[in-house]
């Protein structure tokens, strides 16, 4: 029997601070409970959390382990707060079958740190052409089906996977970019991209596939889940499918939430990613969106690349950026240091939307008694410096690099087991 007390916390930033107490995985006792031989955590006034979940993780194995490794990115996440993420599917191979999504399952588990839940492919290989063998791999678990890194472009393959995942119960995330529209893209179409001499990847190219499949859920009665919302147009688009009653989910990524392409005028290729950096106007409207409940929740798109991958002229950089151990603080200072969420907010959008969107019982659960202790720590007055070399990801590509954020992760709980504490991985 293993227990644990963590002393001193203010649940959802409210209150005095209490201790809580975990027995065997649960909340036990929320008060003064007597510590007894129990392992402490001395939390010296921090904000109690429900433990993140992040819908959207590259974690690049199987195929490209110079970059990350499950083992890693496992070792990231729960530094970040992350107490379960979901493994996107564009690996190499893809995980468009049993046999790899399987094999992603269970070196989450040997690694034990995070739970990792691997993504299925909606179609094979991500081609766009023919469905994947969603039943199968749901069979084995699979709760999120997604082609992210490409579009399910075809109307009438994304019909059908729509079809087939109300049937089974599971949902699509769809990577919301029209093909036609974005060949040879390298930045959002607007001044900058023209001032640089960058092709234009026009904010329609999202809004149009976000609009035809928010129509195609409606009509099927399917689920959608919208990948890494970028625009205020797509914004304005969920808003009306929700009000007529579609069955729609979406995420934003930290980097959308702050950063803007305006940070382009270097050329340094870290700012490349899909979809792009923004303007100033499509980072305030997505900000509200996410505080009013538009969009859902918070996900990284955490996408780590190697040297030579980034280190190269703009066009041939491989677009994506590193999210898991800084997603916290750049929601404290857009988000919290705005007054546009509270903690319970950041609850909400961190942990509790994306479980509930996932279907995953154990997470994103109230801080009560009985319930699973999947926990985060947080010492909102903390701040920090961001250095991608001292990250746990095998790469280094973070946009926030020399940044000094505020918030910082004091512990994160998974099960009762500490697996991150104070900046560490307890051995
Ligand atoms: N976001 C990115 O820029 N890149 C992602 C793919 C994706 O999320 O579309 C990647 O796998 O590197
Ligand atoms: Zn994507
Ligand atoms: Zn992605």
């Amino acid at each position: 029997m293993s227990t644990l007390i963590l002393r001193g916390v203010r649940p959802y930033g409210e209150g005095d601070p209490v201790d809580v107490l975990v027995r065997d995985g649960v909340i036990a006792e929320i008060g003064s409970p007597d510590a007894g031989d129990a392992e402490v955590v001395e939390a010296d006034g921090a904000v109690l959390l429900p433990g993140f979940v992040d819908l959207h993780t590259h974690l690049r194995e199987p195929g490209r382990e110079d970059t990350e490794t499950i083992e890693t990115g496992s070792r990231a996440a729960a530094l970040g707060g992350y107490t379960a993420v979901f493994a996107m599917a564009n690996t190499d191979p893809v995980a468009d079958n049993a046999v790899v999504v399987e094999h992603v399952a269970r070196r989450g588990r040997e690694v034990g740190l995070v739970d990792v839940h691997p993504v299925g492919a909606v179609t094979v290989g991500l081609k766009g052409e023919k469905l994947a063998e969603l039943g199968t791999m749901a069979k084995t678990g699979v709760r999120v089906f997604s082609d992210d890194g490409h579009c399910v472009h075809d109307p009438l393959i994304m019909r059908r996977a729509l079809e087939y995942s109300k049937a089974l119960d599971v949902v699509v995330a769809q990577h919301a970019e029209e093909p036609r529209l974005t060949v040879g893209a390298q930045a959002h179409e607007g001044e900058q991209a023209s001032r640089l001499g960058l092709q234009g990847w026009p904010a329609a190219a999202e809004e149009a596939i976000v609009a035809r499949d928010c129509l195609l859920a409606k009509q099927v009665g399917a689920r959608l889940h919208v990948c890494h919302v970028s625009t205020s147009g797509t914004a304005d688009v969920l808003k009306w499918a929700k009000a007529r009653g579609t069955k729609v989910s979406a995420e934003v990524t930290p980097h959308h939430l702050l950063l803007t392409d305006d940070r382009l005028a270097t050329y340094d290729p870290v700012n490349k990613v899909n979809p792009p950096l923004r303007t100033g106007a499509d980072v305030e409207a997505l900000r509200q969106a996410l505080a009013d409940g538009t969009i859902d929740c918070v996900a990284t798109d955490h996408a780590p690349h190697a040297v030579q991958d980034k280190d190269c002229e703009w066009s041939a950089a491989r677009p994506g950026m590193l999210g898991l151990q800084t997603a916290l603080s750049i929601v404290v200072a857009t988000m919290v240091e705005t007054g546009l969420l509270d903690w319970r907010g950041v609850a909400r959008v961190m942990s509790e939307r994306p479980a509930a969107i996932a279907g995953l019982p154990d997470q994103g659960r109230p801080i009560e008694v009985g319930e699973p202790a999947n926990l985060v720590l947080v010492d909102p007055d903390a701040r920090w410096t961001v250095r991608g070399a001292e990250l746990a990801s095998i790469s280094a590509n973070t946009p926030f690099e020399g940044m000094e954020l505020p918030g910082r992760v004091v512990a994160t709980v998974l099960r009762g087991r500490v697996t991150a504490t104070s900046g560490r991985i307890p051995a």
